[in-house]
């Protein structure tokens, strides 16, 4: 079955269980994306070149990477020929079935956090300031609460003026602890006291700010592995996992900055933030293409619940709602 019928079967109808925060958070981006395909289908009546330069144009501007762009519409091309296709009406189911399969095909990727049921699990969170780490972080440690899990922060960004500040109010608002030194300290040595005091009160997860932006890239690539190595030498495995944050609204760059941090250290999962705020949904698709690294989780709009864990059938759905109801 394709992902338009699956999608349709699960998620539209008497019986959907579509998830509302995907569906309000990817509204500007629906709007935009849907019904862009939506008029050019209007416009032509039958499918040739210049609508399918059109139909690239409207994937690029919404931020699929020009590669993901090409291989989509390569792909749809084949299949509109295979299928006799001439009206462009006929031709949404083709267009969110290739983008999607496309993505699915080769993500065995779990978007899951990897929970150590041995040890701390220790989560290492990184990307440039104001990309909404700090605020991310609250609102993983909200839904780990929830989880029944116990969690501590480590306030490991002393390099911005006001983020210890600002990570610790997070934490009192949460009832958690949050290890902290002084402003313009050693980072490391921050993480190291909250391992300690992660392991003396036998906490489940570990939650690490770190500097967005340190003199230059040596000293924040030197920093992130001196934090490793001091987080291997009490959880060996650690840090399970190293989410890299990326502002949805930064488009292009977003994609540049992931693939610049790609280069300095091991990147376990991506959160991209602020998806409410843009129009342009399809960085998620762009990403996966430049990194094959997963979306782990997804910020859809500002309150705490607003961070969901990334479903690829519920963010398609969100994203192309408007084709979908055609
Ligand atoms: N609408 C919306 N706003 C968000 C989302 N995630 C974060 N924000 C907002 O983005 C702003 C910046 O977030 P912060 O967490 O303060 O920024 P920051 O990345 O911590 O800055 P650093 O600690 O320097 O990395 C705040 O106003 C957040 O409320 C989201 O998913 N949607």
């Amino acid at each position: 079955m394709g992902f338009f019928s699956k999608i349709k079967e699960t998620l539209v109808g008497k019986s959907a269980k579509q998830n509302d925060k995907y569906v309000a958070g990817l509204d500007k981006s629906n709007t935009s994306f849907s019904s862009k395909i939506n008029e050019l289908a209007a416009r032509y009546r039958e499918i040739d070149d210049d609508y399918f330069e059109e139909l690239e144009n409207i994937l690029i501007m919404s931020d699929v990477g020009v590669n993901m762009v090409m291989t989509i519409v390569d792909e749809i091309k084949k299949e509109v020929r295979l299928q006799n296709i001439r009206d462009p009406k006929e031709i949404n189911e083709i267009i969110i079935d290739k983008m999607f399969v496309i993505y699915a095909n080769d993500s065995y990727m779990t978007t899951k956090i990897n929970y150590d049921s041995e040890d701390l699990t220790v989560i290492l969170m990184i990307g440039v300031n104001g990309a909404g780490k700090t605020t991310t972080i609250a609102k993983l440690a909200h839904m780990m609460l929830n989880e029944g899990k116990t969690v501590m922060v480590a306030a490991g960004d002393t390099f911005r003026a006001g983020a210890i500040d600002q990570l610790d109010v997070w934490a009192k608002r949460l009832g958690i602890e949050c290890v902290k030194g002084k402003e313009g300290g050693d980072p490391s040595s921050v993480v190291f006291d909250a391992l300690k005091r992660a392991k003396e009160k036998n906490v489940d997860v570990l939650i690490c700010d770190t500097a967005g932006r340190l003199q230059n890239k040596v000293n924040l690539m030197n920093e992130l592995e001196k934090m490793n190595r001091i987080i291997k030498r009490v959880v060996p495995q650690g840090p399970q996992e190293t989410l890299l944050v990326i502002d949805a609204t930064t488009g292009q760059n977003g994609v540049s900055q992931a693939q610049e941090f790609s280069k300095i250290t091991n990147i376990t999962g991506l959160v991209l933030t602020k998806m409410d705020g843009t129009a342009k949904g399809g960085i998620v698709l762009s990403i996966k293409d430049a990194l094959n690294i997963p979306v782990k989780f997804v910020g859809l709009g500002e309150q705490m619940d607003d961070l969901q864990e990334f479903d690829l059938e519920q963010y398609i759905y969100g994203l192309c709602k408007g084709l979908l109801e055609k």
